[in-house]
């Protein structure tokens, strides 16, 4: 396979050229055809698939990630998201009915149309560095819109493999990709576009929103957060241990949606300890140094991040430790911490890192959870089915994996988001679609309906009695109490909802008629 020639930053000053073009052929109504949006997907997959080699050669040289771990988290994930988004298009791209119309309006037929929003600017990060560009991308794609991509200049590689993907088979009118970092960024943040979609971390969200803010620009913000894991005695420690193993090896830790820290139950501290130990041997029997199946930290900057934060811990550690600059290398590190302002809990770490917070009880995990950080991107509760519904129940999260590490976020079809500080918006699956689309909801009036509508049209003289009985009547007092009518409920068999009183009288009907067949009247 050819070297991969090295990254080259666009100019800023022609980045303005490149966004009006994107612009008028969103004007010019080129992607509103569903054949131009399949087709563009199919030669994006095959795009993929074409440089498949060239994707993980990038993947190892930018964050070293081998080919099993490329292939399931990156290529995989992307191949399956494009051809499940070409399955669905038709079905997600037609004009829905609208629910809950009002009998007397109904005459108004109307809709929910699927518009594509227009020219929309795509930021990506470098960890999941194909992933986190093209499932958006083909989210925007499939929802009819004119695309710009700004790759992380923290992954060179695939920045430039997935330009030469995007370059050698889209349609070059209608989608680009920017490279550079923050004064191609800052140049792309001060064209007008019809939405923005950003993955990264929250600082340079927060200055995104606040500039998307300025001309009213909606923005989608998949962010970090500090994840935290519960484990209780009642849980399955062997398997506690194991999955949350999985979630800070798969990319080195460099996933969002990882386990940030784990606050764990004393009384099964120890053990969880030692079945870690015995996970960490399984997967990597001759260590983590010397294996294709384990990565390395992304640049050396982020590497020193993270050994201050091991640095600065007042923990102990458990397991692991090793580190090495020389080749970025962080040996995944258990540590047993004792308190919320630890670094290596006040922080997100986004490496290899597992701190360990001993709690007394289910009650003083959830209230550390909360106080940790209010909304974070994932939540993973290990216990009894009655544990894990109340952590679900009072600790907030983008998204949660019960029992796993982070399940819910490995899946191209399920929606995937953040809340509160963790983000906004979400994506994958048909999230995806609806992710990029307006719903329109258009209404037409005929022009028969004309003698129904005139109730609008002054003088009003005489037609406040009519609006009075159009008007809905209240099945509730001024208490919140429902009011029970004898009528309706005979008319429902005594059931609390339509649906419920019809399905009665079925039942109702077939016994009455399997009586008559049995009896022979
Ligand atoms: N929720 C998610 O899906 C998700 C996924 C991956 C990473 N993350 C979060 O991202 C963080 C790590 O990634 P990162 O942000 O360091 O990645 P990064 O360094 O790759 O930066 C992300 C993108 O932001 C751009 N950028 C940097 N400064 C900018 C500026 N001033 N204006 C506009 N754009 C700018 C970069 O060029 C890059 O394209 C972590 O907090 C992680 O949790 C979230
Ligand atoms: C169905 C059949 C079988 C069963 C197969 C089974 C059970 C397969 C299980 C597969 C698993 C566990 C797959 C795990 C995949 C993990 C993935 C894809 C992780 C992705 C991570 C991502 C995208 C991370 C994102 C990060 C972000 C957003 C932030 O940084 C058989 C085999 C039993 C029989 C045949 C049928």
């Amino acid at each position: 396979m050819a070297a991969i020639p090295a990254l080259e930053f666009a100019e800023p000053n022609l980045i303005s050229e490149i966004a009006s073009e994107i612009r008028s052929t969103f004007l010019s109504h080129k992607t509103r055809s569903l054949q131009f949006r399949l087709v563009q997907l199919r030669k994006l997959y095959w795009g993929l698939k074409d440089n498949a080699n060239a994707i993980e050669t990038a993947c190892k040289l930018d964050i070293s990630k081998g080919v099993f771990e490329t292939n399931l988290s990156e290529l995989n994930f992307c191949t399956n998201t494009i051809i499940y988004d070409i399955n669905n298009l038709e079905k997600w791209a037609k004009d829905e009915n609208s629910p809950d119309v009002p009998i007397d309006m109904m005459v108004l037929r109307p809709k929910i149309r699927k518009d594509p929003l227009g020219a929309v600017l795509i930021i990506g990060p470098y960890n999941f560095p194909v992933n986190l560009l093209i499932c958006p991308l083909a989210g925007a794609i499939a929802a009819g819109n004119t695309v710009v991509i700004k790759p992380s200049e923290n992954a060179p590689n695939v920045a430039v493999v997935l330009q030469k993907v995007i370059e050698g088979y889209l349609d070059q009118s209608c989608y680009r990709v920017v490279q550079g970092a923050i004064p191609q960024s800052t140049a792309l943040l001060e064209q007008k576009w019809d939405k923005i979609f950003y993955t990264g971390g929250a600082t340079v969200g927060t200055i995104i929103a606040k500039k998307a803010a300025e001309t009213l620009t909606p923005v989608t913000l998949e962010l970090g957060g500090r994840n935290p894991a519960v484990v209780t005695r009642n849980a399955d420690i062997r398997l506690a241990a194991r999955r949350l193993l999985w979630g800070k090896v798969h990319n080195a830790g460099q996933v969002c949606i990882s386990q940030n820290y784990t606050l764990i139950d004393k009384e099964v501290f120890d053990r969880f300890v030692l079945e870690t130990r015995k996970a960490m041997k399984e997967y990597y029997p001759n260590g983590t140094r010397n294996t294709e199946d384990f990565g390395r930290i992304v640049n050396n900057r982020q590497w020193q991040r993270l050994k201050k934060m091991l640095d600065d811990s007042q923990g102990r550690i458990l397991m692991g430790g090793d580190m090495d600059e020389s080749d970025r290398y962080i040996e995944p590190t258990v540590i047993q911490v004792s308190s919320l302002t630890d670094s290596l809990i006040a922080n997100e770490s986004f490496g290899p890192l597992m701190p360990l917070l001993p709690v007394s009880n289910l009650d003083e995990a959830i209230r550390i959870a909360n106080e940790v950080q209010a909304t974070p991107l994932a939540m993973f509760p290990f216990g009894n089915k009655t544990e894990t519904d109340r952590c679900l129940a009072e600790i907030r999260s983008g998204g949660a994996s019960v029992n796993d590490g982070f399940m819910h976020g490995s899946l191209p079809t399920l929606a995937f988001g953040g809340v509160g500080e963790s983000g906004q918006g979400a994506y994958r699956g048909k999230a995806s679609f609806d992710c990029f689309t307006h719903a329109r909801t258009i209404t037409s009036t005929p022009g028969w309906a004309e003698f129904l509508m005139a109730v609008r049209y002054p003088p009003y003289k005489g037609k406040l009695k009519m609006l009075r009985r159009m008007e809905l009547k209240p099945d509730f007092d001024r208490e919140g109490r429902m009011k029970y009518s004898l009528v309706r409920y005979i008319l429902s068999l005594g059931a609390a909802s339509k649906r419920a009183g019809l399905l009665r009288y079925l039942v109702v009907l077939i016994s009455a008629l399997g009586l008559k067949q049995y009896f022979g009247m």
